[in-house]
């Protein structure tokens, strides 16, 4: 596949290195950079457009008419630790903020202005104005990135460097170009991690005299992330304005509150024990999902108290879930057929012709079955052969999905219905599935709140977006697979009976692989095929893979394949080849059935099962239990010497040990095998 190709426009070549390090830093190299600075540029062959915005650029260089990519205005992020620099200038300090555009030195002024530094006596300035302010005057100059455009006559220069692109700007280019956020959170987490030293140095401050450096505050307040100061007796000395937003509390209540009455959630009473920063952590407040990283606050060996920055990253997980939605084709087109499922046992055929009757009705359709054995690859095919074939097929995965989130997947959301919704709302999957098929994968995972809104859905066949207030009608088909036993949930309440009910109109089950082992050879076939691998196997290998259980059924049949791929060298696979796990499980296996083979031939298998009951409850690894203690314990009427026999035999198998010196007899690893097997 090609690499995505961004095209950006800055004014300054400068800044052009800016942003490209930092895409390069979170995407890696697969995203290709083109910049007006280095012509020609062929726009057709651009997937998005990266703007700084701050220029005329755009509609010089840009016809909207033939060039259709995307165009993102890049939001640009002030680098606080050089901001530092500032906190030198005293109060009056006459200054020359330098830009590149009259615009932009206005929009920096007032940013500093905005941060906190209104103290200071600040000019704009850039090249273009008509009117230029006088410079010779100036204490010092103040650029970001363009030193070389500060007027001659101008002492001291701070250069704070290139703004660079903001998180929300980096999660936009994501999500236009489908790349995966696998660094979304350790790049969330360098940008906290930013704050920690201001942090460490304010709550310093804080908690000797209340005193904050107005500054400092200011510069904490602008931060995007949550920021409070637990002391060392746990009360909140201090809490920026995103805190107080996040948690839903003024600085007064903040204030006069211990935190477990706040935040009981957060790890603070960790902070005293440590000296480094926790790892990132998450917690749920208030129903949001917070990534939180605690540091300890140590000054000459007294402990001082804990900063703990915190991040809302509910949005973050929208955006990853949106790209997740997006990225899969397969998100709403079903791409397999009843002709896919490969496979002759009886047990499949069966299994086949019964999905493809519930195919021809509208009913839900329930399938079950242990992980990997193909329940995704029948709701397909079932959809495929129904009459809503022409619609949408919409999957979601309950498996690791926060309830916000599945619910905004679900029911969709209005615009403004939360922070980082989307302009214009989203359409929830229900809608989405309109006149098609919507597929609940491991339902037996969806929360309570989720259970019941599905039901509410089911019953009245309509919904309403998050935030919303319009109820939107919708005609889908369901079908929910799940390798949970619903009917043990229930039982411990764990999932709705009315809504089982509702899922459970039709059941399928799908057989595990060890109950239809003629399959596997189709299957073997099909994905040597799929992958385009040539191999054979030796007859002892054949034998190893008909024996094997398969726990992970073809998924796990898949994996194998994949696995021979790469070690076997040549072309023919032998016992060796195998992967070690299988060749444990084997190893194991066959001695249990040795020993129950053997056990079988001598006969009276209740009763050795029984004597095994009796030691698996009784004896330890370190005690056995003598035969006079034993023989009351076992109901089948028993002589002492029958009962000694009994014991020798089981001691050939290998499923008991006997002490040398009196110490018993107990249950050994392979015994209690042989025990779960009988
Ligand atoms: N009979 C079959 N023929 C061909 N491929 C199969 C068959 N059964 C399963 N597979 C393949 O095995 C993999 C797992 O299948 P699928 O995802 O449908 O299983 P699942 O039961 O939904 O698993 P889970 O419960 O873990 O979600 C897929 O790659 C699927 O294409």
């Amino acid at each position: 596949m090609k690499n995505p190709v961004i095209f950006v426009m800055t004014k300054e070549v400068s800044l052009y290195y800016t942003f490209r390090d930092k895409v390069k830093e979170i995407f890696g190299n697969h995203i290709q950079l083109r910049s007006n600075h280095f012509p020609p540029v062929d726009l057709k062959e651009v997937d998005l457009i990266l703007w700084s915005g701050a220029d005329e650029l755009y509609h010089d260089l840009v016809d909207s008419n033939t060039i259709k990519a995307p165009v993102i205005t890049a939001n640009r992020t002030v680098d606080f630790n050089k901001l530092e620099r500032l906190f030198q200038l005293k109060q009056g300090t006459r200054c020359l903020l330098v830009s590149n555009t009259e615009e932009g030195a206005y929009e920096s002024v007032d940013l500093l202005n905005r941060l906190g530094f209104d103290y200071l006596d600040i000019t704009p300035f850039s090249n273009d104005m008509e009117v230029l302010p006088e410079v010779t005057n100036m204490d010092v100059a103040i650029t970001y990135g363009l030193a070389h455009l500060v007027p001659d006559g101008v002492k001291q220069i701070i250069d704070l460097g290139n703004r660079s692109l903001d998180l929300s700007t980096l999660f936009e280019i994501a999500k236009e170009l489908n790349q995966d956020l696998e660094h979304a959170n350790h790049m969330t987490m360098d940008y906290v991690k930013n704050f920690v030293r201001i942090g460490k140095e304010l709550a310093a401050l804080a908690d000797e005299q209340r005193y904050i450096n107005s500054q400092l505050e200011a510069v904490l307040d602008a931060a995007q992330e949550g920021i409070i100061f637990v002391n060392s007796v746990g009360k909140i000395t201090l809490i920026n304005d995103q805190a107080s937003s996040i948690l839903g509390i003024s600085e007064k209540e903040a204030y006069s509150q211990h935190y477990t009455d706040i935040i009981p959630a957060f790890p603070i009473e960790e902070g005293s024990n440590r000296v480094q920063e926790t790892q990132e952590r998450m917690v749920r407040v208030n129903g949001r999902d917070l990534l939180t990283i605690l540091n300890p606050i140590t000054v000459s060996d007294k402990f001082l108290g804990s900063v703990v920055i915190f991040q809302d990253i509910s949005h973050v997980q929208r955006l990853e879930q949106e790209i997740r939605r997006r990225k899969s084709d397969a998100g709403l087109i079903a791409r397999y057929t009843f002709g896919d499922i490969m496979g002759m046992s009886d047990r499949l055929t069966e299994t086949k012709k019964m999905a493809k009757r519930m195919a021809g009705t509208d009913l839900s359709v329930l399938i079950t079955g242990e992980s990997g054995t193909g329940k995704e690859l029948f709701a397909q095919a079932i959809h495929q052969a129904s009459s809503r074939r022409n619609g949408p097929f919409v999957a979601v995965n309950f498996a690791g999905l926060t309830e916000s989130i599945a619910e905004s997947e679900l029911f969709g959301y209005e615009e403004g219905s939360f922070t980082g919704a989307r302009k214009g709302g989203r359409m929830g999957l229900f809608e989405l599935a309109q006149h098609g098929t919507l597929f609940l994968d491991e339902i037996g995972d969806a929360s309570e709140k989720i259970q019941a809104s599905i039901l509410r859905v089911l019953q009245e066949k309509q919904v309403m977006r998050v935030g919303g207030n319009k109820v939107i009608p919708v005609d889908i088909r369901i079908i929910a697979a799940t390798n949970k036993n619903l009917n043990r949930m229930m039982e411990n309440k764990g999932f709705r009976e009315d809504l089982f009910y509702r899922l459970n109109q039709l059941p399928l089950r799908i057989p595990a692989l060890r109950e239809r082992k003629e399959d596997i050879h189709s299957l073997i076939e099909y994905f040597l095929r799929k992958h385009s691998i040539t191999m054979n196997f030796t007859s002892k290998m054949v034998e190893e893979i008909e024996r094997y259980n398969w726990p992970g059924n073809a998924r796990e049949l898949e994996a194998f394949i994949h696995y021979l791929s790469v070690t076997v060298e040549g072309n023919e696979a032998d016992l060796d080849s195998m992967p070690p796990q299988m060749k444990e499980e084997l190893l194991g296996e066959s001695s249990t059935n040795r020993a129950i083979q053997y056990l079988e031939k001598k006969g009276d298998l209740p009763v050795y099962k029984e004597i095994l009951e009796c030691l698996a409850l009784h004896s330890t690894v370190n005690r056995g239990i003598g035969r006079a203690a034993l023989l009351p314990m076992i109901q089948t009427p028993l002589s002492d010497s029958q009962l000694r026999t009994k014991l020798q035999i089981l001691k050939e198998s290998k499923c008991v040990v006997t002490g040398v010196k009196k110490q018993g007899t107990r249950i050994t690893n392979l015994g209690l095998k042989v025990l779960e097997e009988l």
